[in-house]
């Protein structure tokens, strides 16, 4: 039985993990943690009411000493020292939580190998975004002009999308910096062609009613190539949470990435 902690489980994915936990047969779900809990126990939140799990709201409350994993779908602001906090206590880091910065996750790559402790970060846990970010890196080998746009729900803190950047950062591993369109362009509006990574324009759309989407655009002469994928609802992450829960205390580094251990 692998022993469970949700960070930020009163949030809308740490909601839909406490379930799965919950509902998957080799699971337990050891307790919860968000600053924003008044319950001292899950029983208290009427659709939990047959648990019996401790509720924290402070970090340094948590009893650590019968947790095999932490799942931290929590906030750009928290998560390196929620992880930080998780790895030096022994417990393997699930992390789905984006905005980390690119030093902070080598700094937790460091303490992981130092404890020779398994975990894993995943920009995204779905399955069809996974496809989609290995997809546009074999495509970016042949088309070399792209722009990567993101839609995202209007409460996302982060922009742009974790996975985004990830697809930008796969296909920048293949294709030499180049600057794309036209070299005299001038923005008319502030902003109008999106972020920049190494000459790669990232467009961030945040509507209500979205969920999770992306779409990965290649222009070549007298052709083009689109690569999209759609989570249309937040169980589309589960069986990612739940592989990697299942098999992250087999590793002994802080991977980055779900394809690393599917
Ligand atoms: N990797 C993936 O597949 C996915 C990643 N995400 C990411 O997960 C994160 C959470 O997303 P949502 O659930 O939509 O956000 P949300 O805003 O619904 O939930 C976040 C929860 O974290 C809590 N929280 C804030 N600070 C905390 C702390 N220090 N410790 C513990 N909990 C804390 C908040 O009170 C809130 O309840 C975001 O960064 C989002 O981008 C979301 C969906 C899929
Ligand atoms: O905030 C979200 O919702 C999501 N965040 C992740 C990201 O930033 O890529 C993963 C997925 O897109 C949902």
């Amino acid at each position: 039985m692998v022993k469970v902690i949700v960070a930020g489980f009163k949030g809308r994915m740490g909601n839909t993990t406490s379930h799965m936990i919950i509902d998957h047969d080799d699971f337990e779900l050891t307790c919860v943690f968000d600053p924003r809990a008044t319950e001292k126990n899950l029983s208290e939140e009427s659709e939990f009411k047959d648990l019996n799990v401790p509720v924290y709201n402070k970090l340094e409350d948590i009893n650590t000493s019968d947790i095999d994993v932490w799942v931290d779908f929590t906030a750009p602001s928290s998560v390196y020292a929620n992880v930080k906090f998780a790895i030096e206590h022994g417990i393997s880091p699930v992390v789905g939580t984006t905005g980390m910065s690119d030093d902070q996750v080598v700094e937790l790559q460091k303490i992981s190998k130092e404890k020779k402790l398994g975990g894993l970060i995943a920009p995204n846990f779905g399955i069809s975004a996974v496809l989609l970010m290995q997809f546009a890196q074999q495509a970016a080998k042949y088309f070399p002009d792209v722009e990567i746009i993101e839609m995202h729900h209007d409460n996302k803190l982060d922009a742009p999308s974790g996975t985004a950047i990830n697809t930008a950062k796969l296909i920048a591993e293949v294709r030499a910096p180049k600057k794309q369109g036209n070299p005299e362009e001038k923005e008319t509006l502030a902003g109008a062609r999106g972020a920049n990574y190494e000459g790669m324009h990232i467009h961030s759309v945040r509507l209500p009613g979205y969920v999770a989407h992306e779409q990965v655009l290649f222009g070549s002469k007298g052709e083009a190539l689109t690569i999209r994928q759609d989570s249309f609802d937040r169980v589309s992450f589960m069986s990612g949470v739940a592989v990697a829960v299942e098999k992250i205390q087999g590793y002994d580094e802080l991977l980055v990435g779900l394809e690393h251990i599917l």
